[in-house]
């Protein structure tokens, strides 16, 4: 499990270092990480080292401190190193190594600016160390011009954050504009969880950890990443002796007339999911196709009450105009028994909900489901927040919330919050939220009485029900991925990520031997 941190919990961890005089230990390590990262990225690129050119951008700050000092570090393995300093002032000790490294040194000014712009979009490497965990608000002033013109410009090279994206917040993942998306963003001691939730996951690109000594005084994370042996572990398996109604029965509440195959979607998705059994509820016509796409699915036009499940799904496919599909959902959510709420039947919802009620919502529905709760939020603000917004939607309904996106996190009301990026570009087609919504029914179908499992895995009950969610968001991403490389890279249809779940569910239940739960894992490329 990768475990990230807002970047107070990170500072606090520092706290006691700090006390013990280590503080600037502590940043010789990280330095040492950023530079050792920028090597790597550079080998990598075929790029010579020695006289490469590497323009670090430093703020006044500690942030500016790492990235001083990390250039000292190039610079003394023969590269071509300048340092533009964004405030009016620059850490001592940094710029001082930095200058007998025989770095050169620019302060920005509204003359230089267009000059020091161009140098950085020449570079091999532009470090970005203008603001860290100390930021307040967003870029100001000639910082945030020479940013702009940088973005703004055709970059020759690759562009490395130190610690986060400057104007990415910490803990929140918000971007304030401009921030430069970076290729890496190299961050100490601990993933800050701005980094694994849009829009700060789409300006970090790839995230590598460096430990940098004070892991042991890390408190419980504000975000965890499910990884392949977590998965593995929660996945749950057949016992020798078991019949399809113990594997789990799901019942599907979805489809209409207008939209009958998001019923054939979503039960595709349960049945490759591992489900012993999908019965159907809907409309005759749905309930015909339904048949003839998938023969394994029970279907009746009968009630929630005379129908035995483990699990609900309702609301893929349905409009605000199907009373009796409607009337299925509502009674699903009232039956106590846990249930994937997609779809048409997030405006239909109680107002208060449990955690055993899943909501699926993309950011547009999410937006919805707020203005029904008298919160002015459209889907532009939802996307530009997701994690407070996906937080906030939990803890003020009572139900585990997932967020869908190309980061999709979920959030058990007042508890864990996961984080998933599993999948591709290649997802975002017509259906594929229903093939989700399934695999999500089926896992509930199977693992929500399995409280001994999560509990083994640190997982508290309650909380069981956020982490299905997570791993069916895992299943669905990886079994896109798998998808499109089936096809050389190419486009899906929902349908062919339904097919390519059964092999992702073998592929990851493969990993359940492979290593140890892990409560943090450093110095690991997150993506
Ligand atoms: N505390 C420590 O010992 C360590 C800190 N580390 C680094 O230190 C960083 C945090 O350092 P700081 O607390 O100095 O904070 P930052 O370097 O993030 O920024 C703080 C400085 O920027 C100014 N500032 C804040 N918001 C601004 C804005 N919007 N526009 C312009 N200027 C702004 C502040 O007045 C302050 O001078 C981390 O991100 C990490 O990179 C690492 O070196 C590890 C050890
Ligand atoms: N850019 C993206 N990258 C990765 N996954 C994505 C991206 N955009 C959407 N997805 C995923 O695709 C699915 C789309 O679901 P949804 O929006 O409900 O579509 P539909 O309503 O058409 O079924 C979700 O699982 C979502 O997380
Ligand atoms: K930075």
């Amino acid at each position: 499990m990768i475990s990230a941190y807002t970047g107070t919990q990170v500072r606090a961890a520092e706290e006691p270092l700090l006390a013990a005089g280590l503080g600037d230990a502590l940043m010789q390590r990280a330095a040492r990480g950023l530079a050792n990262a920028v090597v790597h990225e550079l080998k990598d690129s075929g790029t010579r080292l020695s006289g490469a050119r590497v323009v670090v951008l430093a703020g006044k700050g500690n942030n500016g401190g790492d990235g001083l000092y990390a250039a000292a570090f190039l610079a003394s393995r023969g590269m071509r190193t300048t340092a533009v300093l964004t405030g009016d002032a620059a850490h001592p000790a940094g710029l001082a190594a930095f200058e007998r490294a025989g770095g050169r040194v620019h302060r920005l000014t509204e003359a230089a600016l267009p000059g020091l712009a161009a140098e950085a979009a020449a570079a091999d490497v532009v470090i970005d160390a203008v603001l860290g965990t100390g930021a307040k608000g967003g870029l100001r002033g000639s910082a945030a011009d020479l940013i702009q013109a940088i973005t703004d410009a055709h970059l020759h090279g690759f562009v490395v954050a130190c610690d986060l994206p400057s104007g990415v917040d910490a803990d929140t993942g918000e971007a304030a504009a401009p921030v430069l998306p970076a290729d890496l963003t190299v961050t100490f001691g601990g993933a800050k969880s701005g980094l694994l939730a849009d829009p700060g996951a789409d300006y970090a690109g790839r995230v590598l950890v460096v430990p940098i000594g004070i892991e042991e005084h890390l408190p419980e994370p504000a975000l965890r990443r499910l990884e392949g042996p977590d998965l593995a572990r929660l996945l749950p398996q057949p016992a020798r002796r078991a019949q399809k109604y113990s594997r789990g029965v799901l019942g599907v509440v979805a489809g209409s007339e207008d939209y009958p195959g998001a019923a054939v979607l979503a039960c595709r998705g349960a049945l490759a999911a591992g489900v012993g059994m999908v019965r159907y509820l809907g409309p005759p016509s749905v309930a015909d196709l339904v048949r003839q796409s998938c023969p394994e699915v029970v279907c009746s036009t009968g009630t929630v009450a005379e129908s035995r499940v483990q699990a609900w799904l309702v609301g893929s496919g349905m409009g605000p105009h199907d009373h009796e599909q409607l009337t299925r959902a509502r009674d699903a959510i009232a039956s106590d028994l846990p249930v994937v709420a997609d779809a048409g039947a997030l405006p239909a919802l109680p107002a208060i909900l449990a955690p055993h009620v899943v909501l699926t919502p993309h950011a547009g529905e999410l937006a919805s489901l707020f203005h029904r709760l008298g919160r002015g939020e459209n889907r532009e603000s939802v996307e530009a927040a997701t994690l407070g917004a996906v937080r906030h939607a939990a803890d003020r309904t009572g139900a585990t919330v997932l967020l869908k996106g190309a980061t999709t996190l979920v959030a058990a009301p007042w508890g864990a919050t996961y984080s998933q990026a599993d999948g591709t570009p290649w997802l975002a087609t017509a259906g594929s939220g229903d093939v989700l919504a399934g695999v999500i029914g089926a896992l509930l179908a199977q693992a929500g009485s399995d409280v001994g499992r999560f509990r083994q895995l640190g997982v508290e009950p309650d909380g069981r029900w956020a982490a299905i969610a997570a791993l069916g968001a895992a299943l669905h991403g990886q079994a896109g991925r798998a998808a499109s490389e089936a096809v050389s890279g190419g486009p899906i249809t929902a349908g062919r990520v339904a097919d390519a779940l059964p092999e992702t569910w073998g592929k990851v239940s493969m990993l359940s031997n492979y290593g140890a739960w892990k409560r943090n894992s450093h110095s690991q490329p997150l993506r």
